[in-house]
């Protein structure tokens, strides 16, 4: 049976995001009622512009004042999507003790604080949302919360950040430069408000150890992901990819260690075969992979970034949380009994690419090699260009730790007759 009395929201943020949760909360006013069991109403928006024209929301609504609005008394929901740690963090707590749930969309402040935010969420009862906060409209951290709740997780492997999955694309596809597809990417709304925080993987970071953290059943915080960015990845990057039948991808890992007993995560470019489904994942798209013991392998793909596909996240959210307030229960929370260690990027085992300027004279290549066996790193493949007395020499690994690669490396820099080492790339998915 239908309330009559309204379930009141408050929206927090009225930028690319959300605009569009506004506008889907107005023109589909009628079905949520329907499915929550009673109308939403948006109570009041806050700010930064009160002067900009925003189309569909009511003058009266718009406040400059925040903090006045979550501490209102009568607010259900309050829908942070201001982004960033201060003030959203302050205003999330504030709502939690004036009686309202929450949904955010916001991964750095829950990377960084999650747990003391679940901690307030538990405290007063009520419910932390953030579907929105990871790879956009797709649904991940519910499928992983609740659909895999009763399966052992081992291994999210995926590309969850829009906006440095449309540039990588765009270099590869149509030999764009970087700055000229960053600016592209910004306009349609996928970038950060910073877009250091997309090509530095910052975002893509604190989405892992969201992911992990959901995953492993244990705490993992955005420190304790390994990460390097993509504004190093050059177009000859791109054409060793291609000799090898790969491409290159930001990819997000979060593994259980072979014997269980810990867990990493990392956020880095790496090479990928053609033939792999993440491969052929355009645009701002996302897609992750989950493996868990009983399911085997699950895909996740989608519209990972933008106004509309994270509102309908957010929504997806809200419609949630309404649901649990009607009916006097809350969702779960955080997860996090497990409490596995986290171990850093040395214990990580993968393949490596490492392209090598070297010169060109007899028993380089016997010394280039030695220097692998030394490490205990085995060589699968290794291809040679020569030109007026340099060379190039592109060494793929088989499976070694990262710790190992690193000491090979500075080894390899110690030789005399290596001149430089021109890129070392991860080789996922094979
Ligand atoms: N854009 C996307 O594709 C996307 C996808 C998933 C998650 N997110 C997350 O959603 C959140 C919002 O992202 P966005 O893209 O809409 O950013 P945005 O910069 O377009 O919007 C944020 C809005 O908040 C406003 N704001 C800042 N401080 C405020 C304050 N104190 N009070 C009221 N308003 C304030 C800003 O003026 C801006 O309009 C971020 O946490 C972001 O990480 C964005
Ligand atoms: N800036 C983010 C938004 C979605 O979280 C991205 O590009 O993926
Ligand atoms: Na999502």
């Amino acid at each position: 049976m239908m309330r009559t009395r309204p379930l009141k929201v408050a929206l927090l943020g009225c930028g690319v995001v959300g605009s569009e949760v506004a506008r889907i909360m107005t023109t589909h006013a009628d079905d949520l009622a329907a499915r929550i069991g009673a109308p939403v109403e948006l109570a009041g928006v806050a700010v930064r512009r009160p002067d900009k024209v925003r189309e569909g929301i009511a003058r009266e609504l718009i406040t400059t004042d925040a903090t006045a609005l979550v501490k209102r008394g009568d607010i259900d929901v309050v829908v942070e999507v201001i982004g960033g740690i201060e003030p959203a963090r302050s205003l999330i707590t504030t709502a939690f003790e004036h009686g309202a749930s929450v949904v955010s969309a916001n991964k750095a402040l829950l990377a960084q604080d999650g747990a003391d935010l679940h901690a307030a969420a538990e405290a007063h009862g009520k419910d932390l949302y953030y579907e929105a906060a990871v790879a956009g409209a797709i649904p991940l951290i519910r499928p992983l919360r609740e659909s895999l709740a009763g399966d052992k997780v081992n291994r999210v492997l995926g590309i969850v950040n829009g906006t440095t999955n449309f540039i990588l694309d765009k270099m590869d596809t149509t030999g764009a430069g970087y700055q000229e597809a960053l600016d592209e990417a910004t306009a349609l709304g996928y970038a950060e408000a910073d877009p250091t925080a997309d090509v530095e993987g910052f975002d893509a970071a604190a989405k892992a150890a969201i992911l992990a953290g959901i995953a492993f059943h244990t705490r993992v915080r955005l420190d304790d992901v390994y990460r390097e960015g993509m504004t190093e990845v050059t177009a000859a990057d791109f054409a060793s990819a291609k000799e090898m039948g790969c491409t290159i991808k930001l990819l997000a890992i979060c593994e259980r260690a072979e014997d269980g007993q810990s867990v990493t995560a990392r956020v880095h470019p790496a090479m990928i075969p053609l033939t792999h489904p993440l491969a052929s994942v355009r645009g701002a798209y996302n897609a992750v992979f989950v493996e868990s013991d009983a399911s085997g392998q699950l895909m996740f793909y989608g519209p990972g970034a933008g106004g509309a596909p994270t509102a309908s996240a957010v929504l997806g959210d809200l419609v949630a949380v309404c649901r649990n307030r009607l009916s006097g229960t809350t969702g779960p929370g955080e997860s996090a009994y497990a409490a596995l260690p986290v171990s850093g990027m040395g214990e990580v085992v993968t393949r490596y690419h490492i392209s090598l300027d070297v010169a060109d004279k007899p028993g380089v290549l016997a010394q280039v090699a030695t220097v692998f066996a030394d490490h205990d790193v085995s060589i699968d493949t290794v291809r040679q260009q020569g030109k007026d007395g340099e060379a190039s020499l592109v060494v793929v690994t088989h499976r070694a730790s990262d710790a190992a690669l690193g000491g090979t490396v500075e080894a390899l820099r110690k030789l005399d007759t290596v001149r430089g080492v021109a890129s070392i790339m991860r080789v996922e998915g094979e």
